[in-house]
This record gives C-alpha cells, structure tokens and sequence, in this order.
C-alpha cells in the first residue's frame, strides 16, 4: 500500500490525481494540500468513493502529521521548488507534475536531493506524449528543419510547455546543425515564436483546448507532422500511476517519463 498527499488537491490536475489514488487498490490518501477549502474534507468536496482527508494548506505541517511515502504535486510554477525541497527534507517520495521547471532548478533539485530521495519530474504523464517525443527525437536524424507549436487552454500559467521544452531537448540531440546565413526580419517581436536548443517554439492559449502538441519537420518537398492531443486530463492518469509505483525502483531524480519505460 502507498500511502499518498496529493499537493494542489483542488486543481484540475490535483482533483484527478485524487480520484486516482481513490480508486485505485493500492493507493491510499492521506493528505490533501490546497489554498482553498482548508478544513473541509476533500470526500465531500470530491464526492469520492472511499478516501478522505481534512484538506490543508501547508504540506511541511501535514507531512509532519501522516505517514506519507509519497507526494504527488500539481501545484503552479511558482510554489513547486519549494514544494520538492519540503518533501525531500521530509524524506517522502515525490512525483513531480507541475511545469515550469528549468535546467537551472533541476540542478537545484539534484544538489539539495540526497541519497535517500526519489524524485522524478516529468512535464508530460500522457503515453502518447511521450512516444510523440521519441518519434521526433528518431525522426530529426533524419530531418533536420523542425518548429514545435503546442496548444493549451487558456489556464496555463507557463510558456513554452514543459513538453515542448522537453521534445526540443530530445531533438536536438540527435539534430545536425546548420549554419542560417539568411537575415530574417521580424517584423513583430516574436512572430518566430521563441527558441529553445535553436528549434522555434510557437506557444498557443485558447478555450475549449487540453493539452496539445504538433512538431513539424520539413525537408526538401516534404513535411513531417508529429502530433498529440490529450483531450481530458485522464489522459495522464496511468503515467501518473506507472511514476507512483516506480518510486521503490529509481534512485534519485528522474526527468521524464521516458527513463521509467522501455521505448
Ligand atoms: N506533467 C503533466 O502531464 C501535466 C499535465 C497537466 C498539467 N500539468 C501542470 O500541472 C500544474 C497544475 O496544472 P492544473 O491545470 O491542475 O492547474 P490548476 O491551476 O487547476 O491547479 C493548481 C492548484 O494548485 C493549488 N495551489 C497553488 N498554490 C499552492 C500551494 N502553495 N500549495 C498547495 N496548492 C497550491 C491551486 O489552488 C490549484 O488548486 C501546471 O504546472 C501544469 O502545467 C502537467
Ligand atoms: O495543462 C497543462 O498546463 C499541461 N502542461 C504540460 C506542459 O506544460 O507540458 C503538459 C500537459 C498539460
């Protein structure tokens, strides 16, 4: 049994993540963290099957009161850094959902995680997400022209998404460089979107979108055109199950999900 606080319980992402460990056998809630609706219980508040819990707003306090092994946060990108460093000195796992994380606050995470920590971090729970990011890491040996446009509601408080920072990372590792020697005028800043390991990221924000991404190779009279739609937040429910139960396996911080399944 896992015994789990879910940080950011009321959000969009938190709420599934709480039905999640409700209905699943070997998940328990413990702890529900959020600004709102403190001292209510998140059973009422969910109208859930099973799990209950007094929702609190301060996870260093509740995690000082339950038996946790492991939190799952989906909070903002302002209060996750702090959040991962409460955890870790707590010495309970965490799955780390929240975007926004930089190369620089990985690094972070990394110097203040000791050998007893496991953290994995990963910008895209969705399956197909990430087997979207594996095609276009295959396909840029082979393309070496790529812009990544990705799609999300109009909620979404980062830009560009955690995922398309991700696939840019993974593409470039396997992109051949070339030299531009064209001059390009931007007539409006930012009509080229912004740059990320030298591949243009165009970021859109609208209603009625989830989460969504195209990355779109060209070559010499050909297009390549990768896409993935998460078109409700269930959508990322079994990665987020699959991180929770790779816990006992990993040793320290994992970025991805990728590293915790066989591509
Ligand atoms: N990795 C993925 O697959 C994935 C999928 C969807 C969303 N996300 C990311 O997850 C994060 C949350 O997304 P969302 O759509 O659920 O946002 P949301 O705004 O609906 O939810 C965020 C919740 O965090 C709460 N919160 C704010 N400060 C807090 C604090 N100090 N302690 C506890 N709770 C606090 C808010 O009250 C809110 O309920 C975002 O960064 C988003 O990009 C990641
Ligand atoms: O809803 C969001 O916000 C999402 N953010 C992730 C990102 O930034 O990559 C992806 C899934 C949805």
């Amino acid at each position: 049994m896992k015994n789990i606080v879910v940080s950011g319980a009321l959000g969009k992402m938190g709420q599934e993540v709480v039905k999640l460990v409700d209905r699943t056998d070997n998940f328990k809630l413990v702890g529900a963290v959020d600004v709102a609706k403190v001292g209510e219980d998140i059973k009422e508040v969910l109208n859930l099957e099973q799990a209950s819990a007094e929702i609190t707003n301060d996870l260093g306090e509740t995690l000082e009161q339950v038996e946790a092994d492991a939190v799952v946060d989906f909070t903002t990108p302002q209060v996750v850094m702090g959040n991962i460093k409460t955890v870790c000195e707590a010495g309970v796992d965490i799955v780390v959902g929240t975007t926004g994380i930089t190369e620089a606050d990985l690094n972070k995470v990394k110097e203040f995680a000791d050998e007893n920590n496991k953290v994995i971090i990963a910008p895209n729970f969705a399956i197909g997400a990430i087997l979207m990011m594996e095609f276009s890491k295959k396909a840029a040996k082979f393309l070496d022209d790529v812009e990544i446009i990705e799609q999300h509601h109009d909620g979404k408080l980062d830009a560009p998404s955690g995922t398309a920072i991700k696939t840019a990372e993974l593409i470039q590792e396997n992109l051949t460089p070339k030299e531009d020697e064209r001059e390009e005028i931007e007539k409006l800043e930012g009509a080229r979107g912004a740059e990320q390991d030298g591949i243009n990221i165009h970021s859109v924000r609208l209603p009625g979108l989830v989460a969504h991404q195209e990355v779109l190779f060209g070559g010499e009279g050909q297009t390549l055109k990768l896409r993935h739609d998460s078109i409700n937040r269930r959508s990322f429910m079994p990665g987020v199950a699959l991180a929770i139960n790779k816990l006992d396996e990993i040793d320290g911080v994992v970025y991805g999900l990728d590293n915790l399944i066989e591509l």
